[in-house]
């Protein structure tokens, strides 16, 4: 087996026995095993300071074993390799194009989440990397606002691929991309999901090119192999053209290979597949792996090894890639989900015309 960059990390803190080997042969070898100590849970004694602004939490430092923040622990140097970013406060800082921006206002957007602030940059750079941040934190959204910002319009072919899974996930994203691209009337935008309604992909086809593919795994593979949607007379002569994808944004992989939704063998191994046969020249986004050792398998297939990761937290992956986080002070409240109509909002509080439910406690 091929060694890629990601399978040496050095050094690794385990025992002395296992640190010159590499690390594809240390999980072979079903060693089990944690790089980096779980951060302990917050507690009165390791929560001794908390701002307005973010959360500043010492936490046991792995490296030393004393009470830190992260920006201690990466000024002592307990954490290499790890960036913190200031982010962008606003998308017409993102450097985005004006019909955009106004598609982001039309869609109810005012302000980038933490992650949108920090993967943004990154994505429109064409840069390889793994994207991980909480659940609902706008990592989806963030793929989208790239993808629409990267089109060239006078391509036309496919340049961006965007793999979702599972469905109900790919037709939401598939219906914010419209929302998003609503000033964009140049862009195409394919989305096709699983089963596909032969007649409606050949009408979908057929009001092409298109810019954008939104599809399943087991779809994008199935048309990367057969060059079209299916074998069918209905759609003989409609080919999909790859040749000029730069970007295969695969959102969220833990939900393709991992989840009990559509975490079957299968689904591992259509990303695998796809991951082994990608060109060394199309640039690979992953979205969200729950543990180092998913993380691994998931990236491990890939021919291109992501060059960063941008995470919610330093502490993730820290000694793997270079990893980016925004600075404590810069960090806000998650994207939390209101509970009123208003859906996903920032902030910890309920709106004003929300009254908290009634506990059983
Ligand atoms: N900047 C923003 N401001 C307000 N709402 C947002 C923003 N970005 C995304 N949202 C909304 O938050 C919700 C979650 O966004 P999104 O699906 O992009 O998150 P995600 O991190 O990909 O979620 P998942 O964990 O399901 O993969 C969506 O309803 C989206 O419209």
């Amino acid at each position: 087996m091929e060694l890629k960059p990601w399978h040496i990390r050095q050094p690794l803190r385990i025992g002395a026995q296992l640190r010159s080997q590499p690390l594809f042969t240390i999980l072979n070898s079903s060693v089990k095993f944690r790089l980096m100590e779980p951060l302990e849970k917050e507690s009165p004694q390791n929560i001794n300071e908390r701002s307005g602004k973010g959360h500043m939490i010492r936490t046991k430092c792995p490296g030393c074993g004393k009470l830190k923040t992260e920006e201690e622990r990466i000024e002592d140097g307990c954490l290499r390799a790890v960036t913190l970013e200031d982010g962008s406060k606003s998308f017409a800082d993102l450097g985005l194009k004006d019909e955009l921006l106004r598609g982001i206002e039309a869609f109810g957007l005012s302000e980038p989440s933490e992650i949108q602030q920090l993967a943004i940059p990154s994505l429109l750079q064409r840069d390889s990397m793994h994207i991980r941040h909480f659940s609902k934190s706008g990592k989806s959204l963030a793929l989208a606002i790239s993808a629409l910002q990267l089109i060239d319009t006078t391509i036309p072919f496919f340049q961006v691929v965007i793999l979702v899974a599972p469905h109900f996930k790919l037709e939401v994203l598939a219906d914010e991309m419209q929302q998003l691209a609503a000033f964009m009337p140049d862009i195409k935008t394919l989305a096709i999901s699983s089963p596909p309604n032969i007649r409606v992909v050949a009408e979908k086809m057929r009001a092409g090119p298109h810019h954008i593919l939104i599809a399943s795994p087991w779809k994008f593979r199935y048309f990367a192999e057969t060059g079209g949607p299916m074998d069918s007379w209905e759609i003989q002569g409609l080919g999909m053209d790859f040749s000029k994808v730069k970007y295969v944004m695969f959102d969220d992989i833990t939900e393709m290979a991992y989840s009990s939704v559509t975490g079957d063998e299968r689904y591992r191994g259509f990303v695998k597949t796809i991951a082994e046969n990608l060109n060394t020249d199309v640039n690979i986004v992953t979205t969200n792996c729950t543990t180092e050792s998913e993380f691994e398998e998931a990236l491990s297939a890939f021919r291109k090894c992501p060059r960063k990761v941008i995470a919610a937290r330093a502490t993730w992956y820290s000694e793997t890639l270079p990893v980016y986080t925004l600075r404590e002070e810069a960090r806000r409240d998650h994207l939390m989900k209101g509970k009123s109509p208003g859906g996903y909002r920032f902030g910890n509080a309920l709106p004003p015309d929300v009254k908290p439910e009634a506990s059983n406690c």
